[in-house]
């Protein structure tokens, strides 16, 4: 797979019209969702690479990612003159992003695509990296390719617009970037002010955040092995954000990763060690600014069977990513479902639900 520029902007008109300078093309496509569409897409306007671009729209949020709004999108592409030698460039969240580049990549095989992405989430995250797909059969993210853009270009003016909701959701992903990395960079995702954003600060974490991550891809894009780091907090995140989603309760990915990582930490510190102060320490930084995930032991089945579905399971086992240490990850470690029952309890006791 090919290594993708990942760019922190200066200024936003000048790499992209690089960007797209690099990605020769006959026509231009721009995915937004509605909201993006009204608040982001304004803030490009003027810019003459974009002068011809054709727009399509989708629907905003995790509840779109499905098979009908990809098929929306192949359906503009198709009927909007695309060809094999198109360019698309989505700006959006992570859904945007997941959805767009994997409408990319198969639309006639696959065209090159650009991310602009325009919430933290998919700038530290999302849009980088080449995982693209849909949620589909009720399971995160069930359906998709690695296909990576051919560049990422980070504005975090983009930022000033975010909801603290989606503020959050996206600093639980700098979290476990934190957790997989250095325990500095961890200590100054907890003590950053989070009710004062200074914006300054922020684009400079969003660039370490997105180093981490980036360090990790190119050592292994396909997730064979280390990649695995990154789903830290997912394998239990994603039970959680599948069990809300088909009550009809959404919760914000972040936010089920951010609850994942309690419980994950916790089996980190059972079984391999992990600091019982630092779980500590992150589990109240989780409990003071998310809020908990409510569900009763009835539901334990459920989740466990959820958990099933987890992408790094082999043979029916669940495999999950633990810490020994901040940034001394074990890579593929399994435990019984008595276990697994013990960690909900354990969630649910000190989350107070
Ligand atoms: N591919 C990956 O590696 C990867 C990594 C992490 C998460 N994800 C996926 O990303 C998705 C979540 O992404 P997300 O958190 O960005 O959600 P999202 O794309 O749904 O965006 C959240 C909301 O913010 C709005 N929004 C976007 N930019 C805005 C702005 N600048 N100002 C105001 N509102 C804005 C959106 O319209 C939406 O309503 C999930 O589907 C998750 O599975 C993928
Ligand atoms: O990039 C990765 O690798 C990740 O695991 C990043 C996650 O934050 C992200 O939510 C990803 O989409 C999860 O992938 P999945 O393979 O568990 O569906
Ligand atoms: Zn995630």
């Amino acid at each position: 797979m090919s290594k993708q520029e990942v760019i922190l902007c200066e200024e936003l008109e000048s790499s992209l019209t690089s960007a797209i300078g690099k990605c020769p093309h006959d026509k231009l496509f721009i995915l937004t969702d509605e909201h993006t569409h009204r608040l982001c897409l304004p803030q490009l306007n003027g810019i003459p690479a974009l002068k011809e671009a054709t727009e399509i729209i989708i629907g905003a949020e995790d509840v779109h990612k499905n098979l009908e709004t990809l098929a929306s999108v192949w359906q503009a592409l198709s009927e909007q003159g695309a060809t094999r030698h198109s360019l698309l460039i989505n700006l959006g969240g992570g859904m945007v992003t997941d959805l767009g580049g994997f409408a990319a990549s198969t639309f006639k095989r696959g065209i090159a695509y650009i991310n602009i992405p325009t919430t933290l989430l998919a700038m530290v995250d999302a849009s980088v990296g080449g995982k693209t797909g849909i949620n589909f059969n009720g399971l995160k993210n069930e359906i998709g390719v690695f296909a990576p853009a051919a560049s990422v270009l980070l504005e975090t003016e983009f930022l000033r617009s975010l909801d603290a909701h989606n503020f959050f959701s996206g600093y639980a992903e700098m979290l476990k970037h934190g957790l997989i990395s250095t325990p500095e960079h961890l200590a100054e995702l907890l003590a950053f002010d989070t009710e004062k954003i200074d914006y300054a600060a922020l684009k400079s974490m969003v660039g370490r955040s997105v180093q981490v991550k980036e360090d990790i891809v190119e050592q292994d894009p396909l997730e064979h092995g280390i990649r695995k780091a990154l789903n830290l907090g997912h394998t239990v995140g994603h039970a959680f954000e599948s069990l809300a989603l088909a009550e009809g309760r959404p919760v914000l990915h972040g936010y089920a990763v951010a609850w994942g990582i309690v419980c994950e930490l916790y089996l980190s510190y059972i079984k391999v060690g992990f600091s019982k102060e630092k779980m500590r320490q992150t589990i109240q930084f989780i409990k003071e600014n998310y809020g908990a995930f409510a569900f009763n032991c009835k539901q334990y089945d459920r989740l466990y069977e959820l958990m099933k579905h987890d992408k790094k399971n082999s043979a029916g086992i669940i495999n999950f990513t633990l810490l020994k240490e901040v940034g001394d990850i074990s890579l593929n470690q399994t435990t019984d479902k008595d276990t697994i029952f013990e960690m909900f309890d354990f969630y649910r006791e000190c989350m107070g639900v």
